[in-house]
């Protein structure tokens, strides 16, 4: 509650407000139980004066009235501070994302972080608008009676509260295991949320592969293991829940007949007797509303822990002032690097990049060459080694910088759901629609487009499902070009091209990288032949360096692969 009352910083005003209308509302609503009390009195004691009875029947007219109108005040006041805090908190969070390194991001389930800022966040309406302003009041109310009834006989006052401590008993059988149980419900949760974001965005893989049933099967399971959580939950919920709920309104159990018994001793006072058994009801009452917020207490822990493990994860420190390169040379010295698994995948690697050259990275597959590729490019930020543009240590290029130096473009395309126009535009967000028809001609997409129905306007669908492979992957050449980045990483990115369009994007790509230093990952070594150092990596470690014929010549290891290569050519 502490870290979540933090989180509400900017709203504490607000939220102090709706505690004190809340307070003031149920202080308001235990006028009923004086009045009733001293009434019942004047009944007994044989009272037949009119006036007597009139101001507490006021009392009570003026406390019903006014309970509801504080109430309403109260949550409509908590309300409107919580839904600040809720978009503030996502606001942090959503601010937080492009802080932490693009790789981690990438590598985290999409099902993962809907969870944290859509639900858990939603999850902070409960405690925020009524556990606080209602908690509190339904807590302070009876405290106020009990000290009342302190003052009129103590002996009274703690046989009132005799059934609560049973009741909470009950209560608290569920809740020492609560906050693990809804711990281990928002696990279950975030996993079905994945099963379902996995199973949406594959919907054409499983469909194609015919594979619905068993790819349907793992998704009921999730839901099914789901259901089955919260039903043997709620099971164990269930009887204790009753007790105390049962038990703990009990007060006249006690109050009656001990009260009953001192009364004819003449140790307790006919006013005093009527007053307690009256008021003791202005007890349990409140108090059982409280229990019912005692669920979003323990959830609030799972909630608020879930949001700071996004907000204080691991952020990419680098210098924000900008700084000058005297050319773009890229320079890698004994660079050592490791997944979160631990394992290390890069194990010292020294690399000279010159400026304007066309670069290749070859390897088996999982050698290590797009972590290179996107250890350059700033995805994760180096431990242990250096890289280095133009002399200056990549840490010390402010992130906004580094991601105008360098182009990634990989096999992996993604586009918004938006207009042609404005998913080229989004390499330079200040580029003309002149601008954006001149790079898209240039990299051979314009034919393509202007056939479309709605030209440069199309929308190109949910990750432009609406184009074909090539058709995106042209729009993400387009989109690297317009940027004009000087460096420019090409990851597989001609991975899904047919025969026919090779040759249109091979141009598209010839144009882009005109002037530029280039590394491209490819495993079709006939792409690359051309380039003016290949760089060859097996296990994390640069073995050999230098162009195809040098590497043919020297390297067997290469010339292994290129046998395989044109012998898998020859085949196909
Ligand atoms: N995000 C990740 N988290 C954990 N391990 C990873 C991650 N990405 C890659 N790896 C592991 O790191 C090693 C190097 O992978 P990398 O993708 O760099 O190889 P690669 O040579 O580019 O492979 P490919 O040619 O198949 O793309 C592999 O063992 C891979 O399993």
């Amino acid at each position: 509650m502490k870290r979540l009352w933090q989180l509400a910083e900017e709203e504490h005003k607000g939220l102090k407000l709706s505690i004190f209308l809340a307070v003031t509302g149920v202080l308001l609503g235990m006028l009923p139980y004086f009045g009733v009390s001293k009434i019942v009195y004047g009944l007994f004691a044989g009272n037949k004066d009119f006036s007597f009875y009139l101001p507490w029947c006021f009392l009570i007219l003026i406390g019903y009235c006014l309970k509801p109108i504080f109430y309403a005040k109260a949550l409509a006041e908590s309300h409107k501070a919580t839904f600040s805090v809720l978009r503030n908190v996502r606001i942090m969070l959503l601010e937080k994302l492009p802080r932490m390194p693009l790789g981690t991001i990438i590598d985290t389930h999409s099902g993962d972080l809907k969870t944290t800022i859509v639900d858990q966040v939603e999850k902070m309406e409960r405690p925020l608008a009524h556990l606080l302003p209602e908690m509190t009041a339904n807590i302070l109310g009876p405290v106020s009676i009990f000290i009342y009834l302190l003052i009129l006989d103590w002996r009274m006052a703690l046989l009132s509260l005799v059934s609560i401590p049973a009741g909470m008993f009950f209560m608290s059988l569920i809740m020492k295991d609560y906050a693990e149980d809804y711990s281990k419900s928002v696990a279950s949760n975030t996993e079905m949320n994945k099963a379902i974001v996995e199973y949406v965005g594959g919907i054409e893989v499983i469909k194609t592969f015919n594979q619905g049933e068993k790819s349907y099967g793992k998704f009921t399971d999730k839901v099914i293991a789901n259901a089955s959580f919260y039903y043997h939950w709620m099971k164990k919920c269930q009887i204790p829940v009753s007790l105390s709920k049962n038990i703990s309104p009990t007060t006249l159990i006690t109050v009656l007949p001990v009260g009953w018994l001192m009364f004819i001793n003449g140790s307790l006072e006919m006013s005093t007797f009527i007053t307690t058994i009256i008021l003791s009801f202005g007890i349990a009452g409140p108090l059982l509303a409280a229990i019912n917020f005692v669920d979003a207490l323990a959830q609030t822990g799972t909630t608020v822990g879930r949001i700071d493990e996004v907000l204080n994860g691991t952020e990419q420190v680098h210098r924000r002032k900008r700084v000058h390169f005297k050319n773009h040379d890229i320079a890698i010295r004994n660079l050592h690097f490791s997944y979160e698994s631990g394992e290390e995948v890069i194990k010292g690697i020294d690399m000279e990049i010159q400026e304007r050259s066309l670069n290749a990275f070859v390897g088996a597959s999982g050698s290590g060459k797009s972590t290179i590729a996107k250890l350059i490019a700033g995805f994760w930020d180096v431990e242990q080694g250096e890289i280095s543009i133009g002399g200056v240590n990549l840490l010390n290029i402010p992130l906004e910088q580094l991601y105008n130096l360098v182009s990634f473009v990989s096999q992996d395309i993604f586009l918004f759901n938006d207009t042609i126009m404005e998913n080229i535009r989004m390499g330079k967000p200040s580029a003309s629609d002149e601008e954006v028809i001149e790079i898209a001609k240039a990299s051979g997409c314009h034919d393509f487009i202007m056939s479309l129905e709605h030209g440069y306007q199309t929308k190109v669908g949910s990750g432009g499902n609406h184009l074909s492979g090539g058709e995106k992957q042209r729009i993400t050449i387009a989109r690297a070009m317009i940027k004009d980045a000087p460096i420019i990483i090409l990851d597989e990115a001609t991975a899904y091209i047919d025969p026919e369009n090779e040759q249109v994007l091979q141009n598209a790509i010839n144009k882009l990288i005109q002037g530029k230093t280039i590394i491209m990952i490819a495993h079709r070594l006939s792409t690359i032949t051309n380039a003016d150092q290949i760089y060859l990596i097996d296990h994390g470690k640069l073995v050999a360096s230098g162009n195809h014929e040098e590497l043919l010549k020297e390297n067997k290891l290469y010339q292994a692969m290129w046998e395989a290569h044109i012998g898998g050519k020859e085949v196909a």
